[in-house]
């Protein structure tokens, strides 16, 4: 797709009148560049950004201009869409659509309303005016980014259609085929179509929308998806089992928003200062209670000095080492010996280094200098001093709420510089392995395996990654295929937030771990099957807490493929992320990097995750290496991998790229990273 042009225009009169508290807009940029990271979605260009106030004819001026004359594809404002008198958003704004957007809307809002009831308190509007799209979304810069994420892959193809776009046919289609394999989506004259039920029964589509009733329809089933069927029940014969998976398959943004909209930061608690700290998140500004340095402090062994008494020979008559203790008084032309750290003598000015002088004459036992003279010049006032506070100053913030504490030590250096002993952070998750399936063995089990079984492998290689991450793991052990087994092991600790299970998602008839979510746990699963490879059945649920201590929080389910590499990439793509925004990261994703491919990388059908080892090249270029052959199986395709390559998928290539099969050696993609990037060997 070519790139979508946007403007964002931020309503809201205080930040018209100090540009530096509006957010919204960074908010709202970063959605698109999300977007924009993706491979098979659409790009956009942020054009225009600017601020107004709560006022009619500046909105509608600023929006004819984005849409009259630049032509924009989609314009977005945020703010002054609620109840109060000053909102006027939507009554500037809906005069100017020679269309209405009413799904646009809906969408928005039953989305938002998911995550809060208090989006009823939004008035949002959507529509088209000459070739573009509007959409007025709520002032707050999280509901602005929510409101957007759930409209922002589907409106390119409203943005394409409006600009009626010379190849929008075309691209329309090429569109269009993405959603329906990815969400089951079809379009028929114009009306889209979702379809959800293999059995055909659920084709409610559109007209989801169109009865205008303004409620939706008591479909059970995952919330977000109403129309999608229950899991199998638990109860049926093998013969009523699904033999299409009931769940749609959602592309991996997508996964991605539905995960961070169910992950709640955790509760607060007070923590010691030391090395148990590392990992937390701050839930506070941290004020320096203490100044660094608490004293004005030589920076260099040497001579304490007046600086305007210049070179010459000094009587030495005093001696201030880096311990505590009152220091005399110094009178010009007297120096005092020092050592670094050390306090100035009251009167000093400046500190000349030892390598600068030269013992002049001794004391009577020859042990101390009496005098010594001083060679340099050009001392100024305060040379080698470190005035009190200059490191840090009492009352400053050292360290922001939000600020990670890592294992450098940097974080916990500062912390006890000042006398900070204890700080308050965001409760971790404690996290819970279950594995599940018949066939497994523990793999430390001496005994040999009998036919048919296979060694666990996912639950050490989870409660490894995760307790390297800095999270608590808890071994839930093997669970046996059967849902009462599945249902009293995910419940066992009461103190897990969240939960990961490995096997049993997929469409065999063993595979009851959503049935049982949903019919024993009475959970929701709000997804059940991602457009990806590894990972297509990955399965993302939450069922009720009973336990006290977590207040009315959800635990948060990971239903993850018993494949182990499929296992181990989604963990790393969905659970980590999750488990880091609920810790209180606010950067919680893993990093991305762009790097050339180092070997041809085989592309397939769905979007792959192909495990690479990235490392510096001579040409000072990020290169990602294969770990050889991909199954899904082939736990050891991520040993020594330190992330994962994004490949397209095969039909988002071009023709010729998908006859060919591969990208190409030398190509640049895009790679995720969970390990540390290798570098050149070798000194610096
Ligand atoms: N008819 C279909 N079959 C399958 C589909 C499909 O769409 N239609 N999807 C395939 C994909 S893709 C994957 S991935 C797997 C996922 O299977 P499950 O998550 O249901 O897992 P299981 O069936 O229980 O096991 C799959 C595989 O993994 C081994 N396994 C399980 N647990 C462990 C463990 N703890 N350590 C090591 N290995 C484990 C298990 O023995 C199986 O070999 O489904 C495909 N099938
Ligand atoms: O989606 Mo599966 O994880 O390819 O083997
Ligand atoms: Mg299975």
């Amino acid at each position: 797709m070519p790139a979508l042009t946007v403007g964002i225009l931020v309503v809201s009169t205080t930040a018209s009148q100090h540009l530096t508290v509006d957010t919204s807009t960074s908010a709202l940029t970063e959605v698109f560049e999300h977007v924009n990271g993706e491979s098979q979605a659409a790009q956009w260009e942020v054009k225009e950004t600017t601020i107004v106030c709560d006022d009619i004819e500046k909105i509608q001026a600023t929006v004819k201009k984005w849409a009259d004359e630049e032509k924009l594809n989609l314009i977005v404002t945020t703010g002054g869409t609620g109840f109060a008198v000053k909102d006027v958003t939507p009554e500037a704004v809906r005069p100017l659509l020679q269309k209405e957007a009413p799904g646009l809307v809906h969408a928005m809002l039953s989305g938002s309303l998911e995550i809060t009831p208090f989006a009823m308190m939004s008035r949002p509007v959507a529509g088209v005016r000459n070739q573009s799209v509007i959409i007025t979304v709520p002032g707050s810069p999280k509901g602005a980014k929510e409101t957007l994420g759930f409209i922002v892959r589907t409106v390119p193809h409203a943005c394409i259609q409006a600009a009626g776009m010379e190849s929008s046919r075309k691209l329309h289609q090429g569109g269009t085929k993405q959603l329906e394999k990815t969400h089951g989506i079809t379009e028929k004259a114009g009306h889209f179509h979702i379809s959800h039920s293999p059995s055909g029964h659920a084709e409610h589509g559109h007209n989801h929308h169109s009865h205008g009733c303004g409620h939706s329809h008591g479909h059970q089933g995952p919330k977000r998806h109403q129309t999608v069927p229950r899991a199998n029940d638990l109860n049926a014969a093998v013969t009523r089992r699904h033999r299409e998976s009931p769940y749609p398959m959602i592309p991996v943004g997508e996964a991605h928003n539905l995960i961070s909209q169910h992950t709640p930061v955790l509760s607060v608690q007070q923590k010691d200062v030391n090395a148990d700290l590392i990992g937390y998140v701050l839930a506070e500004d941290i004020t320096a209670p203490e100044a660094v340095p608490a004293f004005r402090a030589s920076i260099v062994d040497g001579y304490a000095v007046i600086h305007t008494d210049g070179p010459g020979v000094y009587p030495v008559v005093a001696v201030s080492h880096a311990a505590p203790g009152a220091v005399p008084q110094l009178k010009p032309g007297q120096i005092a010996r020092i050592t670094t750290g050390a306090p100035l003598p009251p009167g000093a000015t400046a500190v000349i280094m030892v390598e600068e002088t030269a013992i002049k004459t001794m004391t009577a036992d020859d042990k101390e200098e009496k005098e010594v003279e001083i060679f340099a010049t050009g001392i100024a006032e305060n040379d080698n001093v470190r005035e009190a506070g200059s490191d840090v100053e009492a009352g400053t913030v050292i360290l922001k709420a939000g600020t990670a504490i890592t294992s450098s030590g940097g974080e916990i250096g500062l912390l006890a510089s000042v006398g900070v002993s204890s700080v308050r952070v965001f409760r971790k998750p404690v996290v819970g392995v279950l594995s599940t399936g018949d066939e497994l063995v523990d793999h430390n089990n001496p005994r040999s395996l009998e036919h048919g079984e296979i060694r666990d492998s996912n639950r050490p290689t989870l409660l490894s990654a995760i307790q390297a991450q800095g999270f608590t793991a808890v071994d839930l052990g093997i669970a046996a295929d059967k849902s009462e087994n599945l249902s009293s092991d995910l419940t066992r600790d009461a103190n897990c937030d969240v939960i990961i299970t490995t096997g049993g998602v997929s469409m065999g008839e063993l595979d009851l771990l959503k049935p049982t979510i949903e019919q024993s746990l009475k959970g929701t699963i709000h997804f059940g099957r991602v457009a990806m490879k590894p990972g297509k059945p990955t399965t993302f649920a939450t069922f009720p807490s009973t336990n006290a201590k977590q207040g009315d929080l959800d635990k948060l389910i990971f239903a993850l493929p018993g494949n182990p590499a499929s296992a181990l990439v989604t963990f790393y793509l969905f659970v980590l992320p999750s488990l880091r925004k609920s810790a209180g990261y606010v950067e919680y994703h893993l990093p991305r990097v762009r790097v050339v491919a180092g070997n041809d990388l085989r592309i397939d059908p769905r979007p792959e995750y192909h495990r690479v080892f990235v490392k510096m090249q001579n040409d000072g270029r990020l290169a990602a290496f294969s770990t050889g052959g991909q199954r899904s199986s082939r736990i050891g395709s991520a040993a020594q991998a330190n992330g994962v390559a994004c490949l397209p998928a095969k039909s988002e290539v071009g023709e010729k790229r998908e006859k060919f099969g591969y990208i190409p050696k030398g190509e640049t993609v895009t790679a995720v990273l969970w390990g540390q990037i290798g570098g050149l060997s070798g000194l610096m």
